[in-house]
């Protein structure tokens, strides 16, 4: 079994993996098989729905930052094990720009 988060954290195939940085796959292999990014899986089970999901999270980040404004009121703390948990939540305000 694999952990994604553990492979995607991983220095030794990403240089300062706890960074943001989306562009950090550019030029790497994305293809089904890959052995250093699984976010939807791998091989014979890989996400049927990756696809619609990308979509999805496309047009929805495009009218979130795009509309709206936000800030974080509380919580915002977070662990890694190794997926994201934010122990005490993270509540923002949202108002249409
Ligand atoms: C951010 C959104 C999503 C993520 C990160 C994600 C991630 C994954 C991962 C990692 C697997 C492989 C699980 C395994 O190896 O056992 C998987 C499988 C699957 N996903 Fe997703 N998924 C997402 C959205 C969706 C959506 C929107 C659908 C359907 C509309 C979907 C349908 C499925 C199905 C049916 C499987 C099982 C495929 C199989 O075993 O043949 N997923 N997903």
């Amino acid at each position: 079994m694999v952990a994604p988060a553990v492979v995607h954290l991983n220095p030794e195939k990403y240089e300062n993996p706890l960074n943001f940085n989306p562009w950090r796959w550019e030029g790497q292999d994305l293809h089904s098989g890959s052995k250093t990014f699984m976010a939807w899986g791998s091989g014979t089970r890989l996400c049927v729905g990756a696809e619609f999901a990308k979509l999805q999270i496309a047009i929805f980040l495009h009218h979130f930052v795009s509309k709206y404004r936000w800030s974080v009121t509380k919580g915002g703390d977070f662990i890694r094990r190794p997926s994201l948990i934010f122990p005490n939540g993270l509540h923002i305000d949202i108002e249409e720009k």
